[in-house]
């Protein structure tokens, strides 16, 4: 289980998480929605251990982040931002493996060059090739990443995540630069993920694709306004409160859907 308790992060001089509790746990899907600055991205850094927080803390199976190493939170929480700044001369394999920890300290150091990878290991290899699979990345294994689009790089991004093998997945707003048919997929893969184990916690936008998730977050100015299902969070009420738009929810196809009204 990943918590949030109590906990307050800044952004700058801005106070822009207050005082959120929250509980993700693996085999679930949750989704942090909310508008434009209501924090989300600064949670979601909190949650991978990557900023300071100003009160209250984050803990990873009942122990504080802090307290994990660097190496040990690598492992175990896989964080990936809204613009993932990828080697571009590199192929698509070899960025994957990144996932594994291979040659990253080379990519650090020479961020534009391309990489040229030691020996993996079979456990390494496996990895890569399932990771790969799972975002449907294998037929451009051999292309450099400066030769795919943004939603396929994109997805070259979450392959590496997972090809770590992580207890978590962090994704900060992963529908970006998709088509609608790849953000479907995105989301059906993230379930799978979820399904077969993995905690996913992925900030969207799309209330139509956050209404798929098990679990949602509504924060609005850095507070939680609602969590829990999809029907006790997307409702009329909370939303107008959050975006200022009158909606209606309906079901279709057995699933909600937000419609704004006008
Ligand atoms: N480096 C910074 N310095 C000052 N304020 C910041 C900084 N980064 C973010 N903020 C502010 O903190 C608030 C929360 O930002 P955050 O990026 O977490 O929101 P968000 O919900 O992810 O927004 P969006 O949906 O637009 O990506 C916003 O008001 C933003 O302007």
């Amino acid at each position: 289980m990943l918590e949030a308790l109590n906990l307050s992060v800044k952004a700058g001089d801005l106070l822009a998480v207050k005082q959120v509790s929250a509980a993700f746990e693996r085999g679930l899907f949750s989704a942090i929605i909310g508008p434009n600055g209501a924090g989300k991205s600064t949670l979601m850094r909190a949650l991978a251990g990557l900023t300071p927080v100003q009160s209250g803390e984050v803990q990873y199976q009942g122990r504080a982040l802090p307290d994990y190493s660097r190496r040990e939170r690598a492992r175990s929480l896989a964080y990936l931002a809204q613009t993932e700044a990828l080697p571009t001369e590199t192929k698509v394999r070899d960025v994957v493996a990144l996932g594994r920890g291979a040659g990253e300290w080379l990519w650090g150091l020479f961020p534009h060059h391309p990489l040229s990878l030691g020996s993996l290991s079979l456990d390494d290899e496996q990895a890569i090739d399932r990771a790969m699979q799972r975002t449907d990345t294998a037929h451009f294994a051999d292309r450099a990443v400066a030769e795919l689009s943004g939603g396929e790089q994109q997805r070259v991004s979450l392959a590496r995540a997972l090809a770590a093998n992580p207890q978590f997945l962090l994704l900060d707003e992963p529908t970006n630069h998709l088509d609608l048919a790849y953000a479907l997929n995105l989301i059906e893969t993230l379930r799978q993920e979820a399904g077969s184990g993995l905690g996913v916690v992925a900030v969207l936008h799309d209330l139509n694709l956050a209404a798929r998730a098990d679990h949602l977050l509504l924060l609005h100015q850095g507070r939680v306004v609602a969590q829990g299902s999809a029907e006790s969070v997307l409702t009329p009420q909370h939303l107008a409160a959050v975006y200022g738009v009158q909606v209606d929810v309906i079901r279709h196809g057995g699933r909600l859907v937000v419609v704004p009204e006008g």
